[in-house]
């Protein structure tokens, strides 16, 4: 069994015309439908899951997914920009749980997963198998210094382990923080706002981080290597607990995933204690 994820780029305005988006031309960033005026520009991943054909190697024709997702999505979402819901009232869960019923038939079965990219760095996920749960998606900024030592080690050994990075004054980054968390879908097809989500990452996570010296300035680096894998499991320590409390009712928001990217290079995944996966 394998997955297969495709991503189709749109742009969709009130005077969308359906007739042409079957044609697509291309899937380039300029999109197709392609951008007009301040039309909107969105992505949606489908991962589909199933076996390769023997033969061709092709488990689905790409193309084939294009098709679908411009066929079977887009006329729904372009509807939506026409319609009376104002665009901030547009129920997302809801949404989410169409698009995955739209893909279900013309994918043959095989959707497991859909994401809709609402902005290049917040974005929306179903699962074919939880349809109950919209997986938000939100990245921050925070910049922070940092050395990399180890005191059980001697100064010759943090060097040759640590090099540049163990220099006594240390060395900065600006750090790239992804969070994931699984909020219900709730009675009126909505789910969790952005923003609170915002609010206590700002609040658990970025004022407590940023600009800050991680060796000197936060207490749980005081005997912890602040290394991008140590930083990725303190931040989930801070945010385990914290989103417990938003959505509909105490413990109904999960967290999911925390990603810490240290430089565009560097990226740590840390999916929590019980996982027992985490990608460096
Ligand atoms: N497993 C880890 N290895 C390294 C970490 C870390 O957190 N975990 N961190 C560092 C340094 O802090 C720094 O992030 C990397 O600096 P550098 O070695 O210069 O790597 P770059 O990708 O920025 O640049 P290149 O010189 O192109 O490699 C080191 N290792
Ligand atoms: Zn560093």
């Amino acid at each position: 069994m394998l997955e297969l994820t495709r991503t189709v780029r749109f742009c969709l305005d009130e005077a969308a015309d359906p007739s042409i988006w079957a044609s697509a031309k291309d899937n380039t960033y300029s999109a197709w439908p392609a951008m007009r005026g301040l039309g909107r520009y969105y992505e949606i991943s489908v991962t589909c899951r199933g076996e390769a054909d023997p033969q061709t190697g092709y488990f689905l024709n790409i193309k084939h997914i294009d098709e679908a997702v411009r066929e079977y999505a887009l006329p729904d979402l372009a509807g939506l920009l026409t319609g009376p819901t104002p665009a901030s009232a547009i129920p997302m869960g809801e949404l989410m749980q169409r698009m995955v019923n739209q893909l279900y038939e013309p994918l043959r079965d095989t959707v497991a997963e859909l994401t809709l990219h609402l902005t290049p760095r917040y974005a929306l996920s179903i699962r074919s198998d939880d349809m109950e749960h919209v997986i938000v998606r939100q990245q921050y900024e925070f910049s922070a210094a940092h050395r990399l030592h180890v005191p059980e080690l001697s100064d010759a050994e943090n060097r040759e382990v640590f090099g540049k990075c163990n220099n006594p004054a240390g060395h900065g980054h600006n750090y790239r923080l992804e969070v994931a968390v699984r909020a219900p879908i709730d009675p009126g097809g909505r789910v969790l706002d952005v923003d609170e989500l915002d609010q206590t990452v700002a609040r658990h996570v970025i004022d407590k981080l940023d600009h800050k010296h991680l060796n000197h300035d936060v207490p749980a680096f005081k005997d912890l290597n602040p290394s991008v894998e140590h930083i990725s499991q303190v931040i989930w320590q801070m945010l385990a607990s914290a989103v417990g409390p938003l959505g509909p009712a105490e413990g109904a928001v999960v967290l999911e995933e925390v990603r810490v990217w240290e430089t565009e290079k560097t990226v740590c995944t840390y999916r929590g204690p019980g996982d027992g996966i985490s990608n460096c």
